[in-house]
């Protein structure tokens, strides 16, 4: 059995798909009348027009959610609350299925788990796919970041199906650093198209922000090729070019001068923060980054940032 904790659209789009694979899902859902209706149901009003396979069983009793392999699909900055109301957890192998950086801390989420639970074994899948795309079936190849090797390859090996191609790193810190700041780069870049500066804008923002993602994964220790993957470039391009991206959603909407719905999951947002904080204190070049941060805190304007984007002093590429 696999447990997945946390049952918004990610967490049930993989119940969906593991399920589908034919292995026994636990979901686990924080609020007792939700699980109660998704179970009756068979349906999750986040992930709409999709059924749950009878293999999937929706619980809000953490205890009985429990199996040795718990995969984590709440939003970032829920995971340490998560973690540290159930220590139970400590010992199991805990995959993050969030995207993102830490307020505060400025640790992604493989960091967090060691940090709340040390004796855990931590890993992150992560990569291009929307929740949609994988609980329709739609084939789909993602990056399974775990450093114990022994417990990577089980795991690798479990987690695939036949629409889901797993690939594997024991890279964490580049996975878990492309995921989260891909978000940052695709709300940049719907700010862009929102505010109408054209497609050969967007394809700046993406290069330069991947050129920005790069230069901290090589501060922190990552390895250049795991942000060439899919776990970096990959999900950079996806989430930067679809409207199915909330973050791009989002950026969109700020773009457009129009309001976005607060309840709506845009982990790019937080991320900015967290991660521009961590580029000042290390002295990374992260203009894009901190533009994002300047307009969301509504210190600049959306013109103002690009005009200063572009008006930086001359480089080599
Ligand atoms: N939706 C997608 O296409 C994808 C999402 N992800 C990542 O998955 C993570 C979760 O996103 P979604 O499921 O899409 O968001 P969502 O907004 O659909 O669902 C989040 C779920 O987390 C639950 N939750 C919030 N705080 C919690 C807590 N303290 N304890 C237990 N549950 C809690 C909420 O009740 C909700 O059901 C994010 O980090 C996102 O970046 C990754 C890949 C694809
Ligand atoms: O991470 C995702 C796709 O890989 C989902 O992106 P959004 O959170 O922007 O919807």
């Amino acid at each position: 059995m696999i447990s997945i904790l946390g049952a918004g659209a990610f967490g049930t789009a993989l119940a969906v798909a593991f399920a589908r694979n034919g292995t026994p899902v636990s979901l686990w859902a924080r609020d007792a009348v939700a699980a109660k209706t998704m179970q009756d149901t068979r349906q999750n009003t986040r992930l709409p027009n999709v059924n749950l396979p009878e293999t999937v069983s929706v619980t809000a009793d953490f205890a009985s959610a429990i199996a040795d392999v718990v995969l984590l699909a709440v939003p970032m900055q829920k995971l340490r609350g998560l973690l540290e109301t159930h220590p139970e957890l400590s010992g199991h192998t805990l995959v993050a299925c969030c995207k993102g950086v830490e307020l505060g801390t400025q640790l992604g989420p493989v960091a967090v788990i060691r940090d709340v639970l040390p004796d855990a074994t931590p890993g992150i899948l992560t990569g291009p796919s929307f929740a949609s795309d994988i609980a329709r079936g739609l084939p789909t190849a993602l990056t399974l970041a775990i450093a114990d090797d022994t417990a990577g390859k089980a795991l690798q090996k479990n987690l695939t199906s036949p629409n889901i191609r797993i690939y594997r790193t024991a890279d964490t810190v580049g996975a878990e650093l492309g995921g989260a700041l891909k978000n940052v780069i695709a709300i940049a870049c719907g700010i862009a198209i929102g505010a109408g500066f054209g497609d050969s804008a967007r394809a700046a923002l993406m290069t330069r922000g991947y050129a920005e993602m790069q230069r901290m994964a090589r501060a922190l220790g990552a390895q250049p090729e795991t942000l060439s993957g899919l776990s970096g470039f990959g999900d950079l391009t996806l989430t930067c070019s679809s409207e199915q991206s909330r973050n791009y959603r989002f950026g969109l909407s700020l773009g457009r001068g129009e309001d976005f719905d607060p309840s709506v999951t845009v982990e790019g947002a937080a991320t900015a923060r967290a991660a521009d904080a961590r580029a000042k204190s290390m002295d990374i070049d992260m203009p894009i980054t901190a533009a994002v941060v300047a307009v969301l805190d509504g210190g600049l304007q959306i013109r103002d940032a690009m005009e200063m984007l572009l008006a930086r002093p001359p480089k080599e590429e």
